[in-house]
């Protein structure tokens, strides 16, 4: 049982947290096709590599456990929990390789109808769905989206109707595709935006992930509710979050009010354990 840890081992033993020279280079080259090498293959990434920093909050629906970041990228092992998934996010201009270490993710990829500038600020609506039926991956909202059907009428939103003048503002699904364990994907904001969730309701799911250059917040996007608090489809409604995590360099952050980062493996343990990928 690993208990919360009050300080990183050396470095040494811990190759991740150092700025990866192929890494470096690669994206100083913006050579993509090197990275996504990089992060495939196991030199660098490898299970006893990345044991140290395999943190679940079985609170999130995914915990993130920043391994190391340097001016060029930032390395972020999420831990997913079991059918849960992260809301429709862009990646605020960065490039993000990811790689599914165990488990299996589902990666949902939507279309968004218009250019999406470098820091702009994405039009308000005043009431988003962040973490509700979009955060399943059930069928029913996403569908909405797919056919572009569901009505949108938010009585605390302008500007943001699906039929206003502004034109058609809703963002599509564009394809769901598996990722199991070992495969790689690439995703920037000029392909468009995402939701990753874990394929399984039972097993939890890990995946590591490179973003260059690092970012601070992103922008994620919901349903807006109508004046009864019905979903429609998804619109351009994203706000600006800041990323936050929940470990660095293998060190489990504490929070005001000191919740503790739990483990689903084994079930029922209540304090900070691992979970052995
Ligand atoms: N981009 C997400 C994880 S994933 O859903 O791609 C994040 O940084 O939290
Ligand atoms: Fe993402």
């Amino acid at each position: 049982m690993a208990l919360l840890p009050s300080c990183p081992p050396p470095a040494p033993h811990r190759p991740l947290e150092r700025p990866d020279p192929v890494l470096v280079a690669a994206l100083v080259a913006g050579d993509g096709d090197t990275v996504a090498a990089r992060l495939a293959g196991d030199e660098l990434v490898n299970a006893a590599a990345l044991r140290p920093y395999i943190f679940f909050d079985g609170t999130k629906p995914y915990t993130r456990n920043v391994i190391t970041v340097n001016e060029h990228y930032a390395l972020i092992a999420m831990c997913w929990s079991p059918g849960r998934a992260s809301p429709v996010h862009d990646h605020a201009g960065s490039g993000c390789w990811l790689r599914v270490v165990s488990g299996e993710l589902t990666e949902a990829l939507y279309s968004v109808p218009w250019e999406q500038e470098e820091g702009e600020p994405c039009s308000g609506a005043a009431k988003v769905v962040t973490d509700g039926p979009l955060l399943s991956s059930g069928e029913g909202g996403e569908a909405n989206a797919a056919t572009g059907t569901a009505p949108v009428s938010d009585a605390d939103s302008s500007g943001s109707d699906a039929d206003s003048g502004d034109g058609d503002q809703r963002v599509r699904l564009v394809t769901r595709r598996p990722l199991p364990a070992g495969s790689c994907s690439y995703m920037a904001d000029d392909i468009g935006i995402h939701a990753v969730s874990n394929s399984s309701s039972v097993t939890p799911a890990v995946s590591l992930h490179c973003y260059a250059p690092p970012f601070a917040s992103c922008h994620v996007f919901g349903r807006v509710l109508n004046g009864k608090g019905v979903a429609g489809a998804i619109e351009r409604v994203g706000k600006e979050v800041v990323m936050t995590f929940d470990s660095v360099g293998g060190v489990v952050l504490g929070e005001p009010g000191g919740a503790l980062i739990k483990s689903f493996v084994p079930e029922g343990r209540g304090d900070v354990l691992m979970y052995d990928i």
